[in-house]
């Protein structure tokens, strides 16, 4: 199993140097020539365990990974790092299964392949037989940057380097990265917003003069964000998942269809699932789930993708984005591989601010239904949720179910209905509580709900700040090459 370039059908490398490498050249994100069906109907299926089901779906993936090094990637990933033993339990609330994928360390989705990101990567510098530094260089709207500094902290060979809008992640995200411990690990506020912040790094990727001189120091970037295929494969696995216990508690039939509904942003999330039904998994539509930013709900409703409008800082910051990079991913798809015009979409999405499909490559897209919610509805949702079932959902949770619902009531035989719940609401708690708590925030939202505090939710105040680096987003490159001393 060999990746190639969304850009350049001869840029082929294996799983191991796809995860080295990040993103590969001229811009283009790595892909797999083929995927493979994993059958649901295999008797072992529904007998398998988190870890388990995990390696099934990834082997094939990361084919050049030996047994050995995968299982162990695996099981050092997804352990009791994570507070409940399932990883990623379903949680049934009225008509409702929410996939609660914020147990792990940073309570937050991210932390499902952070995880287990480091590893492999440490894994393919043995393979590839690699003895230069790998400098992450991560953009942020919140989620990424904690869940990637926490699993690369301390990890030997590498350094990670987070940028993050200032003023677009909410108090305790930044809190959670500003105190940050591990001596390889930097985080640098920037006057930007996150499509700032991932454009540059992008470009950074792209500087070869840069390259040249990180070689010089045995150095290469690579990436912590969903552009690498390295975030995205450990993705695919809990869709399966929470179908696995769908099934097993007899909520429906095994090879029954079911919607899945994904908060949306970078669009590495749901591109997972997207990959999860063309693996074989029964999912009948792919709910894109926006905030007030809604290029996407647009894209997908009229084929066009138009990135040059009003860009705003919503209360689901992390889905604060207008250029969602791993669509380029589904184009691929949608332009049957054709690297040509897809260069062509991309570069007129760089020089003109947007890219329209034709009507035959639009009709490709149906697999996906798209919607969005406004701030005061994604605030109402969240009340309206917790006086029906006394269940607390986070913010961008909030978007995915009130899309999930705007959909049902198009449906004729409502289909079983996944929503992805990718925060965990102690991340968030204004959008409960409401303004003006002065820093009690945590503990009015438990006083309202009785939601238990999380422990490093707990901790976060006794921390101290170790990062207090703020720069102009035109200043990121001088930044990257001062904190590697170059
Ligand atoms: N929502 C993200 C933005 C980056 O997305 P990624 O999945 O590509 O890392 C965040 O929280 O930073």
């Amino acid at each position: 199993m060999m990746y190639q370039s969304t850009r350049d059908k001869n840029e082929r490398v294996t799983a191991s140097k796809a995860i080295l490498n990040g993103l590969a050249s001229k811009g283009g994100l790595y892909i797999p020539e083929k995927f493979p069906t994993i059958l649901i109907t295999e008797e072992t299926f529904l007998q398998q365990t988190y870890q388990e089901l995990a390696y099934k779906i990834m082997q094939p993936l990361l084919a050049d990974f030996s047994e050995e090094e995968l299982k162990k990637c695996i099981s050092e990933a997804y352990n009791d790092k994570f507070t409940d033993k399932k990883i990623a339990p379903l949680n049934k609330q009225g008509a409702d299964y929410y996939l609660e994928l914020f147990h792990g360390p940073t309570l937050a989705f991210k932390d499902m392949a952070l995880s287990i990101l480091p590893y492999l990567m440490t894994t393919a510098l043995k393979k590839q037989e690699v003895d230069q530094e790998i400098v992450i260089l991560t953009a942020t709207s919140g989620d990424t940057g904690k869940a990637a500094m926490e699993g690369f902290s301390n990890v030997k060979g590498t350094k990670i380097i987070v940028f993050y809008p200032k003023d677009g992640v909410s108090d305790i995200q930044e809190k959670q990265m500003l105190t940050q411990r591990g001596d390889n690990t930097f985080v640098v506020g920037i006057d930007g917003n996150f499509d700032d912040a991932q454009t540059s790094v992008k470009q950074m990727f792209e500087d070869q003069e840069l390259e040249e001189l990180l070689n010089q120091h045995h150095m290469q970037f690579s990436s912590a964000n969903s552009i690498n295929i390295g975030r995205l494969v450990p993705q695919i696995v809990y869709y399966f998942y929470g179908y696995q216990q769908l099934v097993k508690r007899g909520e429906i039939e095994l090879g029954e269809k079911i919607n899945v509904s994904v908060p949306t942003g970078n669009f590495g999330n749901i591109l997972a699932s997207y990959y999860a039904k063309k693996m074989g998994l029964p999912i009948n539509r792919l709910i894109c789930a926006s905030n007030r930013n809604k290029v996407l709900t647009d894209f997908f409703n009229t084929g066009s993708y138009l990135k040059n409008r009003d860009f705003f800082v919503t209360n689901s910051p992390s889905m604060d984005i207008l250029v969602s990079s791993n669509l380029e991913r589904l184009l691929f798809e949608v332009v049957d591989k054709d690297n040509s015009r897809l260069n062509n979409l991309m570069y007129d999405l760089k020089q003109q601010g947007n890219y329209h499909l034709l009507e035959i490559e639009k009709n490709k897209l149906e697999d996906f239904y798209a919607g969005f919610a406004e701030e005061e509805e994604i605030e109402e949702v969240i009340q309206q949720v917790f006086m029906e079932s006394s269940y607390v959902i986070d913010p961008h949770t909030a978007v995915a179910k009130k899309v999930a619902d705007d959909y049902r009531k198009m449906e004729k035989e409502p289909l079983k209905m996944m929503i992805v719940s990718t925060a965990s609401p102690y991340k968030f708690p204004a959008c409960f509580i409401g303004p003006n708590h002065e820093g009690k925030e945590v503990a009015v939202l438990h006083e309202k709900t009785q939601l238990p505090i999380p422990k490093v939710i707990e901790e976060l105040d006794k921390l101290p700040i170790r990062h207090e680096t703020n720069i102009k987003t035109r200043d990121m490159k001088q930044t990257v090459l001062s904190l590697l001393n170059l």
